[in-house]
């Protein structure tokens, strides 16, 4: 039995990553953070994720957790997400992190740390978004520069960051596939008299509205055709299944950072 446990578990994706710890073979539920303060504290993570009670009560001592835990799943915020791999660091112990909107100096924190401990970081979960960055990778090699590529994704009204983790990731797929630098060739919405569209720039579109889970498309279009690759996810279990697939592949691995990719054996 691997131990889990799993920080920010009162959010939308915590109490899915609990119910799906409690669903997964070989996995056993060993703590549950969130943050001082949250009403959560105390509670049963279970009873909280909306089934029956773990024995496993809420709470934000991150080093009695991690004393008992093997592998820490963080779905949290930037912030804490830094402190967390600050922790997980001291106490050696293996990570999993979903959480997106890490700035620059965010994601080198965790790249450093993965130096000493092992860490599956990826902005998606999911099989099927996984499996849309190597479709993306391979549109975007084979239409090559006679296609305009645009990325578009929607999310529920409660996500703080845009464009979406997964978002971005399918723009460096697809930028890298082109030899080209996101930074440089990204444009992120359009307003007022935009002049056309060079060929290069890589656009991206957000909608935020009520309860969607999570959507992303990427559109290759040519003059006389389009390609569009799409995702949709209807179910937030989709992503804690993955996370916890993503727990059990990396307890016991040598340090370094890996995405879903190595999970799923995608890699080439
Ligand atoms: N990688 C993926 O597959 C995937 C899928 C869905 C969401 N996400 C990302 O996961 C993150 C969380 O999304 P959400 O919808 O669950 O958000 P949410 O706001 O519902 O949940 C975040 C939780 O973290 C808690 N938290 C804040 N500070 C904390 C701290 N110091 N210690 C412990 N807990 C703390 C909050 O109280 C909250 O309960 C976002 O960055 C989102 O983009 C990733
Ligand atoms: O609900 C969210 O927030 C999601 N965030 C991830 C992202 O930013 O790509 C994955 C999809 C759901």
């Amino acid at each position: 039995m691997a131990r889990v446990a799993i920080a920010g578990a009162a959010g939308r994706m915590g109490r899915a990553l609990v119910e799906a710890c409690r669903q997964a073979e070989g996995l056993e539920l060993a703590g549950a953070l969130e943050r001082p303060g949250s009403p959560a504290l105390g509670s049963d993570a279970g009873v909280l994720a909306g089934g029956a009670a773990l024995g496993v009560a809420v709470t934000d001592d991150v080093e009695a957790v991690l004393a008992r835990a093997e592998v820490l799943v963080e779905f949290t915020l930037p912030e804490p997400t830094v402190a967390h791999v600050a922790a997980c660091r001291r106490a050696g112990r293996a990570m999993v992190i979903g959480t997106t909107g890490l700035d620059g100096g965010q994601r080198r924190a965790v790249e450093e740390a993965a130096a000493e401990i092992p860490i599956v970081f990826a902005p998606n979960m999911s099989v099927g978004v996984n499996l849309c960055f190597r479709l993306a990778e391979l549109a975007a090699r084979v239409l090559g520069d006679a296609v305009d590529v645009e990325i578009v994704e929607a999310h529920h009204r409660h996500k703080v960051d845009a464009p979406s983790g997964t978002a971005l990731r399918l723009g460096e797929v697809v930028a890298q596939a082109l030899g080209r630098d996101l930074t440089a060739c990204a444009v992120y919405g359009r307003e007022g008299h935009t002049g056309a569209r060079p060929r290069e720039q890589i656009g991206f579109a957000t909608i935020r509205a009520g309860d969607i889970v999570g959507e992303h498309t990427v559109l290759f279009a040519a003059e006389g055709e389009r390609v569009e690759i799409t995702h949709r996810a209807s179910s937030r279990m989709t992503f804690a299944a993955g996370a916890m697939r993503a727990a059990a592949w990396v307890v016991g691995r040598p340090p370094g950072l890996y995405d879903m990719q190595d999970v799923l054996g995608l890699r080439d």
